[in-house]
């Protein structure tokens, strides 16, 4: 059961999901709770504030919803707040800072474990959004001695924009600590220079090479994080790399892999790498996170797409949106079709001219607000964190290397919306009997509805589309206190 929240009228709830709701549409319960806490979780004026309380409702959106989706093997040890790990006085002032009040369930679950003695390692999965970053995070700041001037946490991250994500985390969590950084991810280190911070965040192949150059010791290292494990340990070349960043390290650090995907077969692999490591892991049907409204769009052939995504723009650009491809020359093409149209949408992939800086400035801006519309490929759909995206669409289904639908990369990138209990929306584009059937198999491997908007009159199905993300809210505000 959820924490029970707070009304506008100064009473606690407890928040349960309609049974007979719509499956389509997120409706939930609220009883006065049996159960209340001793002391307000927010204050009287804050309780006033319906930004407040819609934090809070959607906090405990995201409780409800993940209350049952986890088959925990290490014990249910649900901690109400972070005061109850132990952790350093400084870390628990940035918690505070940031307004982490209370550990979302992997954190709960997975954070006394990582602290225990001696170290366990870990294969943790958790569906997206659920703030598995800030779990391994606020393990490796414990973990780490400042005073000791050596390396001692390693995370390995896919992408460059996801290393620097997880930078920004360490560094925002860390910032009452006397922890140094450093990357470890091209034209963001320098070569020939020794590495002296506590915690590198790393793409693997650089990692590798200054391991090899003899610029990076890990020999002191107490904590290997690998992120994305199960596309990290996959694909070919980051596999091999991690396995060889590994072997080069002769003591047994803590070894955490994280995911919200853990196909079986990696799943095995990953025990290997990570021996004898503590499972937490999802069902099939545990995957999907229920804020995310997932939705299709029937286009007459591909070339009607681009139609589509025109007469989308403006709904687009409501919040933020990322719009996925499967190529890399398509999303330029399309973005500049667009133009053309008068429709702004910047572009971000591996092949951007001027390398890392062309790609930091545009997620940056993306970040920010700047921009609102981002097309992009798959070097996106894994673990970005913007709070304000509000849709995804895929423009082209994910696609593996058989041309078979990619069942993990379609959940990780309609996972950018929908975010630590926010609520989005997906769209996917089907244009044929193939892509249909792709998207039906998507349907029953989740077990999820994936309901239509019509393009026969697009206002309409939009409007059905959103309404009825604004109807959850609605619903929400009007419940609590009415
Ligand atoms: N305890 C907390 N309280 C409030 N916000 C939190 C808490 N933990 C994490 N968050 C926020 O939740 C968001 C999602 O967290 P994070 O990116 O770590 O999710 P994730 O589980 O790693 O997702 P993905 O599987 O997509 O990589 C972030 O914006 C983060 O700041």
């Amino acid at each position: 059961m959820a924490e029970p929240i707070l009304g506008k009228d100064g009473k606690f709830y407890d928040l349960t999901l309609d049974p007979d709701a719509d499956v389509n549409t997120l409706s939930f319960i609220a009883k006065p709770s049996d159960n209340p806490p001793k002391q307000p979780t927010i204050n009287q004026e804050a309780s006033n504030d319906t930004t407040a309380v819609h934090g809070l409702l959607e906090r405990s959106m995201m409780q409800s919803i993940h209350s049952k989706a986890f088959n925990d093997t290490a014990g249910d040890t649900h901690r109400k707040t972070f005061d109850g790990f132990g952790l350093p006085e400084p870390l628990l002032r940035a918690l505070s800072l940031l307004n982490f009040r209370w550990p979302s369930r992997i954190q709960s679950r997975t954070i006394p474990v990582l602290l225990g003695n001696p170290p366990r390692n870990l294969l943790g999965q958790s569906q997206s959004g659920t703030g598995k970053t800030a779990a391994f995070v606020i393990a490796m700041l414990t973990r780490i001695d400042v005073t000791e001037n050596s390396t001692q946490g390693l995370v390995l991250a896919p992408t460059r924009e996801l290393a620097r994500q997880i930078m920004g985390v360490i560094q925002g969590l860390g910032q009452y600590m006397d922890v140094k950084t450093q990357f470890a991810i091209p034209a963001m280190y320098d070569r020939g220079k020794r590495f002296e911070a506590h915690i590198v965040v790393g793409a693997p192949g650089t990692t590798l090479d200054c391991v090899r150059r003899g610029t990076l010791d890990l020999g002191r290292l107490r904590m290997l994080v690998i992120d994305e494990a199960d596309n990290m340990l996959d694909l070919q070349g980051l596999g091999e790399q991690c396995i060889r960043i590994k072997s080069t390290i002769r003591h047994s650090p803590q070894i955490l892999l994280w995911s919200a995907t853990f196909p079986q077969r990696i799943v095995e692999f990953s025990k290997r790498y990570a021996p004898d490591c503590l499972t937490m892991t999802l069902e099939h049907h545990e995957l999907t996170v229920t804020g995310i409204k997932q939705m299709y769009m029937d286009c007459v052939d591909a070339e009607a797409k681009f139609g589509v995504l025109v007469q989308l723009y403006h709904v687009l650009t409501i919040g933020s949106s990322i719009i996925f491809v499967h190529q890399r020359h398509d999303a330029t093409r399309i973005a500049e079709r667009m133009a053309l149209e008068g429709h702004k949408i910047s572009v971000l992939h591996s092949a951007l001219e001027n390398g890392g800086v062309a790609r930091d400035k545009v997620i940056d801006d993306f970040r920010s607000g700047r921009t609102k519309v981002l097309i992009t490929t798959n070097v996106l759909a894994r673990g970005i964190d913007v709070s304000t995206v509000s849709m995804v669409v895929n423009y082209d289904l994910p696609m593996d290397k058989d041309r078979n639908i990619d069942f993990p990369t379609y959940l990780h990138r309609i996972g950018r919306t929908g975010r630590f209990g926010r609520i989005g929306v997906s769209i996917s584009f089907v244009h044929d009997k193939t892509s249909w059937a792709q998207l039906m198999e998507v349907s029953e491997h989740f077990g999820v509805t994936i309901s239509k908007v019509p393009t026969d009159d697009i206002e309409v199905g939009l409007h059905f589309a959103h309404c009825n993300i604004f109807k959850v809210k609605a619903n929400f505000t009007g419940m609590i206190g009415s």
